[in-house]
């Protein structure tokens, strides 16, 4: 299970598909040719058989043909029946019978769905065009036929989204429409009885919620292609209890947290879009310049810094791993990786989430010179001890992957050790591109980041005075189109007190409003 939350995973179910085809390609090639043999076989039959009705007389007076027709109706018929038993017998095809087959569980397919609508509702994308396989104008994949947005509608109203139910259902009216408007020259190629079944009962569904107008658009397509049906609809029908008072709150529901119905959220999607941006006022004080860093060697070879934001202290160190590296260092990562969970309340375990969405492994610093090299560069480029830091975190996201909006500190003095101190400072590494979506999002500060192979992403997550900094919320935005992988340093507040002094006064009060969730 798992497999719609990284790339990895995805690479595997592939593989499944790719064995279940050369099987089924294998058995459809061996019965052909017997059912080409018996088809041959057959035929003659058919030829003698009506030689002997057209003149039945004559046929039957002559000793061979009486001695053949004995024959064939006491071994050769039974001999046949045999054969069509193995060709039978050959054909079973159980697909989830042995070879250890990897295939999705219920949960990975409510994933992709809900993937996919995070990414509708996110990058605001119009339905028909996802549905054509195009994502921001760029077409990538196949068109989906209507009975896939069907079932992805089906799917949505089972997990209770009813806003997208209808919206997918919609389409897959629109495409059926269309479908059978190409086709209708030919026989009509619409939905099979059990499709229509499936249809009509959604109907039924949608107009107990109060969905009248998608209740009808689909009705009305069960009843183009079966008018028949119309004799078993009458309202009232068995089962089928009339719309409550309520029907039209019942419609409203959108399955999703209360979080992702707030301001705050809206406005973190928009950062996530690139519809916003810092005030020009803000952005004059911003510089891409060379550092000469905290070590003596950054003179000759200095820094490519670019500042984000000067308070709070958000920058991007450019180019501080060659591909190689972060070649190895995700090869070192993949047999590890495991779905990534959120931090629990205390005392309970900790969670998959929706909230959260990839792999991740972790990886001992000591165990490669790369990941020494990492650490050596981050004390060289802020000054920073990295004596207590946690283990290097690298995740991967497929596609729909996303963290949404969180702070790296820990609120609760008991998720951390009290000798190392809260994480005071994240670092980023970007081990891969995003072709579409993908970026780091600091909501309250209108920036987002886009990874860039080798970059790497720094902010102190505290203030000065070690208080939490809230301003510094942000997330990882889904994924539309590629894979993202990074790598996560967090450096803890112990040992730090010369490299990161306090000021003289506290200087944490600006953060406070940003605490609350608007
Ligand atoms: O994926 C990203 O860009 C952000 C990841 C992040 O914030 C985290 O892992 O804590
Ligand atoms: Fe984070």
């Amino acid at each position: 299970s798992d497999y719609f939350s990284s790339i990895t995973g995805l690479e595997q179910l592939l593989n499944t598909e790719e064995y279940l085809i050369k099987e089924l390609r294998s058995k459809l090639n061996g019965v052909r040719t017997s059912l080409q043999q018996l088809e041959g076989e057959l035929s003659s039959i058919e030829q003698e058989h009506s030689l002997a009705a057209a003149d039945t007389e004559n046929y039957l007076t002559n000793p061979v043909n009486v001695y053949r027709l004995m024959k064939r109706l006491h071994t050769d018929w039974f001999l046949t029946e045999g054969r069509v038993q193995q060709i039978a017998e050959d054909l079973t095809f159980n697909t989830t019978k042995d070879y250890g087959l990897s295939f999705p569980s219920q949960e990975d397919v409510e994933g992709a769905a809900l993937a996919l609508v995070r990414l509708q509702s996110t990058y605001k994308l119009d339905v028909a065009q996802v549905a054509a396989g195009i994502l921001n104008g760029v077409k990538y994949g196949s068109d989906m036929s209507w009975q896939d947005c069907f079932e992805l509608g089906q799917q949505l109203f089972e997990m209770e989204d009813y806003n997208n139910t209808r919206i997918w259902l919609r389409e897959s009216m629109d495409r059926l429409r269309r479908h059978s408007s190409a086709a209708h020259s030919h026989a009509p190629s619409g939905p099979d009885t059990e499709t229509l079944n499936k249809m009509e009962a959604t109907a039924k569904s949608l107009f107990q919620l109060g969905d009248f107008d998608t209740a009808y658009e689909l009705s009305q397509r069960v009843l183009q292609f079966d008018p028949k049906r119309i004799r078993n609809w009458h309202l009232g029908d068995k089962g089928a209890a009339p719309p409550s008072e309520d029907s039209e709150v019942a419609l409203l529901p959108k399955h999703s947290d209360s979080y992702s119905l707030t301001h705050e959220f809206a406005h973190y999607e928009k950062v996530c879009r690139g519809e916003v941006n810092p005030s020009p006022k803000q952005e004059r004080s911003l510089r891409c310049r060379l550092s000469q860093g905290y070590h003596p060697y950054r003179l000759l070879a200095p820094l490519k810094l670019e500042e984000h934001s000067l308070d709070p202290y958000v920058v991007t160190f450019h180019d501080m791993l060659s591909p190689q590296k972060i070649t190895e260092l995700r090869e070192m990562a993949v047999p590890r990786m495991r779905r990534s969970t959120v931090n629990p309340l205390p005392g309970s375990q900790n969670k998959k989430s929706s909230f959260r969405v990839s792999k991740n492994a972790w990886l001992e610093y000591e165990s490669h010179e790369t990941m020494v090299g990492m650490l050596r560069d981050l004390r060289e480029a802020t000054g920073l001890d990295t004596t207590f830091c946690e283990q290097l975190q690298v995740a991967n996201y497929g596609v729909g992957g996303h963290y949404e909006p969180h702070w790296d500190f820990f609120r609760d003095p008991d998720h951390y050790p009290a000798e190392e101190g809260n994480r005071m400072a994240t670092a980023i590494f970007y081990l891969s591109e995003v072709e579409q979506g993908g970026a780091t999002a600091f909501p309250f500060l209108d920036f987002a980041v886009k990874p860039q192979l080798g970059n790497v992403l720094f902010w102190y997550n505290l203030h000065r005075s070690l208080d939490m900094d809230y301003r510094t919320k942000h997330a990882g935005c889904p994924v539309l189109k590629g894979s993202k992988w990074i790598g996560n340093v967090w450096i803890h507040e112990v040992t730090q007190t010369f490299a990161r002094p306090c000021d003289v006064f506290r200087d944490h009060e600006v953060s406070l409003e940003y605490e609350i969730i608007k």
